[in-house]
């Protein structure tokens, strides 16, 4: 995006440390909800990163009723260039009440400004956040600087490398 500082450093995550965290993040939330003993009503996933970390959340904290919410985000100049392409169903979520909205990471805070806006009351929960939107997230585990793009174990491969003193 044109707003983003360019990407000085990579914070590469594992399959296993998106587990470890995902699950961190479920303890953090633990009890917290509104219901009866804390419970959440329902995990929502901000697809499509926060479909994993959300589906070890809603494991974690025995939630079975779990939805999506898919938001495209525009670089258009104006700020309103963010559009829901799929909802939720409309009669679970209220305003978001007991609502546990799940993505993998926060960056600008811009997808999470226009989740907020349709859900006041949902709790808002990352794996990973950067400082620029740190405000938009009620919880979340790891911070990473601004300058840092977070590489996701969806987006990877393993690769042979050369050995240090080159080939024998
Ligand atoms: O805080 P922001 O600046 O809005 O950025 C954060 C969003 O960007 C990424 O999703 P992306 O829109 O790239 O789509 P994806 O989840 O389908 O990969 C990430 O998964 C967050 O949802
Ligand atoms: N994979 C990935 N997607 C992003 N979307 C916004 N910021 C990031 C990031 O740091 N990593
Ligand atoms: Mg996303």
């Amino acid at each position: 995006m044109t707003d983003r500082l360019p990407h000085e450093k990579g914070f590469h995550v594992s399959w296993d440390q998106l587990h470890r965290d995902s699950r961190a993040l479920a303890w953090r939330l633990d009890g917290r909800g509104p219901g009866e003993d804390g419970a959440w009503k329902a995990v929502v996933a901000i697809t499509r990163g926060g479909m994993a970390p959300a589906m070890i959340a809603a494991r974690e904290l025995g939630i079975r009723t779990v939805d999506t919410i898919s938001v495209k985000s525009y670089e258009h100049q104006n700020q309103s260039g963010a559009k829901v392409l799929k909802a939720p169903d409309a009669e679970m979520m209220g305003d978001g009440t007991g609502i546990l909205v799940v993505d993998d990471l926060v960056d600008t805070g811009r997808t999470l400004e226009l989740v907020r806006e349709l859900y006041p009351n949902a709790h808002f929960a990352t794996v990973y956040a950067k400082p620029m939107g740190n405000k938009q997230v009620d919880t979340y585990v790891t911070e990473v600087s601004q300058d840092t793009w977070i590489f996701f174990p969806w987006d990877m491969a393993l690769q042979y490398v050369e050995p240090y003193r080159g080939k024998d």
